[in-house]
């Protein structure tokens, strides 16, 4: 974002005409949610301040009542420049009394330490006395590119990104401050192959399509049943043709529709894999880690198929069981077995992913709160703000087979694990509060329906 503004500073658009346009942006949506209530600006001494001064000018002038606080005295010329054009009252922020609405232009993205005590206590204390409050461009206290906190950081209303997300807004413990984000427009184009994750567009089958060309999936089963049928299940409602569940043990379940193959000696999982209709292959939801599993899921690695590989498979793997990672899989690791597989790294979570995905040579769907998936070429998408209520047992297991079916389906790995991810977060907020597993899989095909 810093260079693409850059960009458009040296192409002869003068800075303060950004801030104004961002400021002017920030007041539009301030003025839609709050209307007419008080509001008290706090403003920080850089541009990110500036901003808070355009606000507050503007608000003013369609009739809100408007206080501003400032955090000692502006910096930059352009935030100079906007505070003159302000022309009201200035109080100390120790001084400032609370309004009904609270907006935050204290530091944006020029923050290289966490507040001062007295400033954070402050800005908790009027954000939450408000009944609105907004973070312009980022909550003051916030790392940019980490979403770590770097002081004590109030949960905000709406955070209002200026021109493009950061990864505060998408990254926890940063996202979890913002129940609500906007981005504000402000004329900067700024590509990036790092992004947040957008809703994907599917496509129906065509006309002639038969279930293998829709795609076949394997599912390899072991000592747990449930893992892998939750899986199966889930693949088998992400749009592929058809689902073959390998099981390791004489057992029954899920939908009629997915066929079980008893494949319990070494040699059967071999032949059941000896398709060359396969488009996907899953191993890990309830594979075990004993020997019998390290064989099943050698068999797996070595047939040759797209992978999917997930849970027990990365457990093997991290143990250095299954020999290296296998290249072109996509990995589908939570916070401890990512850390198990790629060890305890620094950098934020894109940075780990990104580089995870670079050694490793396959797509990593770094999974949490703050989802990121990671290509091998630098290509990274961030999904934030999912449901919390998909911290549940089996929610894995699902995402694992919906990552498996689209990968089925689209024949590609990094465009696979987007939609998958995408998906399964619309399952979840389709499915409401209190949830299980299996609730998710009966909102796949709505969700699917949803973008065609
Ligand atoms: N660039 C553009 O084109 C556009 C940018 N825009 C806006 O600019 C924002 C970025 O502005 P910015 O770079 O001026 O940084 P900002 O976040 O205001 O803070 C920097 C100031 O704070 C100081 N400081 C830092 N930490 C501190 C601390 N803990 N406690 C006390 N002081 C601390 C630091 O001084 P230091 O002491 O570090 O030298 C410096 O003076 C961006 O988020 C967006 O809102 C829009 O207008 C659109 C156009
Ligand atoms: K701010």
């Amino acid at each position: 974002m810093r260079a693409a503004e850059q960009a458009v500073i040296a192409s002869g658009v003068p800075e303060y005409d950004l801030m104004e346009r961002a400021g002017a942006a920030a007041a539009e949506i301030v003025w839609r949610a709050g209307g007419s209530r008080d509001v008290l600006v706090l403003c920080g001494p850089g541009n990110n301040g500036g901003d808070g001064f355009v606000i507050a000018r503007i608000l003013r002038a369609k009739g809100v009542p408007v206080r501003v606080a400032a955090l000692g005295e502006s910096r930059t010329a352009s935030s100079l420049r906007a505070r003159a054009a302000w022309a009201g009252p200035v109080e100390p922020l120790q001084d400032a009394q609370p309004a009904g609405q609270l907006v935050d232009a204290l530091f944006g993205t020029g923050l290289t330490r966490g507040l001062d005590p007295q400033a954070a206590t402050e800005l908790g204390r009027l954000v939450d006395l408000a009944s609105h409050s907004y973070a312009i461009d980022l909550p003051s206290g916030v790392e940019t590119d980490s979403g770590a906190l770097l002081s004590p950081v109030p949960r905000f209303g709406v955070g209002i990104a200026l021109g493009a997300w950061k990864p505060a807004h998408l990254l926890y413990p940063a996202a979890g401050r913002m129940e609500r984000l906007q981005c504000a427009e402000i004329g900067v184009a700024a590509p990036s192959d790092v992004g947040r994750l957008a809703p994907p567009s599917l496509h129906p089958p065509a006309g002639d399509e038969h279930k293998y060309s829709r795609g076949l999936v394997a599912v390899v089963g072991g000592e747990m049943a449930g893992a892998s049928l939750l899986a199966s299940h889930a693949a088998a409602r992400s749009g592929a043709g058809m689902v073959r569940r390998m099981a390791a043990a004489m057992e029954t379940g899920g939908p009629d529709a997915i066929v079980t193959i008893g494949a319990q000696t070494a040699a059967e999982v071999e032949r059941a894999l000896d398709d060359r209709r396969l488009a996907a292959v899953l191993a890990g939801p309830g594979l075990g880690r004993d020997d019998r599993a390290r064989e099943r899921l050698n068999i797996v690695l070595q047939s040759g198929h797209p992978l999917v590989l997930d849970a027990d498979a990365l457990n093997i793997l991290s143990e250095g069981g299954a020999g290296p990672l296998p290249a072109g899989a996509i990995l589908t690791p939570h916070e401890a077995e990512f850390t198990r597989l790629f060890g305890d790294r620094s950098g934020s979570k894109i940075d780990r992913a990104l580089e995870a995905a670079r050694r490793s040579r396959c797509i990593v769907v770094y999974k949490g709160a703050d989802t990121v998936i990671a290509a091998p070429d630098g290509r990274a998408r961030i999904a934030s703000h999912a449901s919390s209520w998909l911290s549940t047992a089996g929610t894995g297991d699902v995402l694992a087979g919906l990552v498996a079916g689209r990968l089925a389906v689209t024949r590609d790995a990094l465009r696979a694990a987007c939609e998958a991810v995408w998906l399964h977060g619309e399952a979840a907020r389709r499915a409401g509060a209190a949830f299980i597993a299996d609730d998710l899989i009966e909102r796949l095909p709505g969700a699917i329906a949803r973008r065609l």
